[in-house]
């Protein structure tokens, strides 16, 4: 159960394809999170597959099955959305039975369902409350306790932490990859943020402009990403990039180096530079240091004790190099 496959799928909003011809594969059971900046057609794809926008082309098969003309009710999909869209003058228990409700199933069953949904959310103490007697985090879970009750082949979450505040945003992630361990279900999760992404993903699917620009497993697309947009998306602090008879003594056009890849210290390496911004943080030192190939950022351990007006020098780690071509596809 939860298996998708997009095939050939195509989007037109009037005259503007969105999506053009795209394939993807979603296996039973995958964490699969798509990724990409603003606009790149991420909540698109996954409304497509939810059946709340049509197809313009191709077609989206669940468990084998077409399914590009079903409505959204008959997919066994559930979706969860930002906005958390919970009845305000109802209990939760009554929001998380909303659904059961609407399809008539039996009101014992339905409670030990509800009842179950709330002990896997950790919300068995909240069962009487109101949503406005709640915190964001809570009321994110009872959404996604009314996705779970429905007992869907596969959630669907649209940039479900983005109104939460940052620790909670933390919080909800460990969440939400922990109910992914218990159900074992198909999860679609779309975001912009690439943290979320790498840490809660078996599978990104980086997106450019409605185009997959690379499908892998996090570590995949971080050790190895085909072009410098990925290079360039994937990682935080972002890849340095550096061209020019730097690049070409790498027999490239561009190359790529990651913050954490870069040796710094005060006295001796490759490239000298000044550094223009330091961030403490206890355990990381981050450095933005101008170099002649321009400005580099550098993490290191907390040992580091350079600062703002230093002179630094730095030493990439040969093997953790990449090298791009002038179409900036990875050589
Ligand atoms: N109903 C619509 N009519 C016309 N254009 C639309 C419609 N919905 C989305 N678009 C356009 O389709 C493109 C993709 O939008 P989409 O919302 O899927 O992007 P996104 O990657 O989810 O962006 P964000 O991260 O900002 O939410 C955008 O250029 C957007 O303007």
């Amino acid at each position: 159960m939860g298996q998708i496959e997009l095939k050939g799928v195509t989007k037109r909003f009037g005259d503007v394809e969105v999506i053009p011809p795209l394939d993807l594969m979603i296996d039973e059971g995958e964490f699969v999170v798509f990724v990409g900046p603003s606009g790149c057609g991420k909540s698109t794809l996954l409304r497509l597959i939810a059946g709340l926008e049509d197809v313009s082309g191709g077609h989206i098969e669940i468990d084998g099955a077409d399914a590009t003309d079903l409505p959204p009710a008959k997919r066994s999909l559930a979706m969860v959305f930002q906005s958390y869209a919970l009845y305000p003058h109802m209990s939760v228990r009554k929001n998380i039975a909303f659904p059961l409700k609407m399809a008539k199933i039996d009101p014992a069953v339905a409670k030990e369902k509800v009842e179950n949904a709330a002990r896997v959310l950790n919300l068995g103490d909240y069962l009487e409350r109101r949503p406005g007697q709640l915190s964001g985090g809570q009321r994110q879970r009872v959404a996604i306790g009314r996705a779970i009750v429905r007992e869907p082949a596969a959630f669907l979450f649209d940039e479900p932490l983005s109104n939460l505040d940052a620790a909670l945003r933390v919080n909800m992630r460990l969440e939400i990859s922990e109910l992914h361990q218990k159900l074992k279900t198909t999860m679609v999760y779309v975001t912009h943020d690439q943290v979320e992404a790498m840490t809660m993903a078996d599978k990104i699917v980086v997106l450019r402009a409605g185009h997959i620009e690379q499908v892998g497993s996090p570590l995949e697309l971080y050790r190895s990403p085909r072009n410098l947009f990925v290079a360039g998306f994937i990682g935080s602090p972002k890849m340095n990039f550096i061209e020019g008879a730097e690049a070409a003594k790498h027999d490239a056009h561009t190359i790529g180096i990651r913050p954490e890849h870069t040796l710094v210290s005060a006295t001796e390496g490759r490239w000298k530079g000044k550094v223009t911004v330091s961030e403490h943080l206890g355990s990381d030192t981050f450095l933005h240091v101008e170099t002649e190939h321009g400005l580099i950022n550098v993490r290191g351990d907390g040992e580091v004790s350079l600062h703002a007006g230093d002179t630094a020098y730095l030493s990439p780690d040969e093997s953790q190099l990449h090298r791009f071509d002038a179409q900036g596809m990875a050589i």
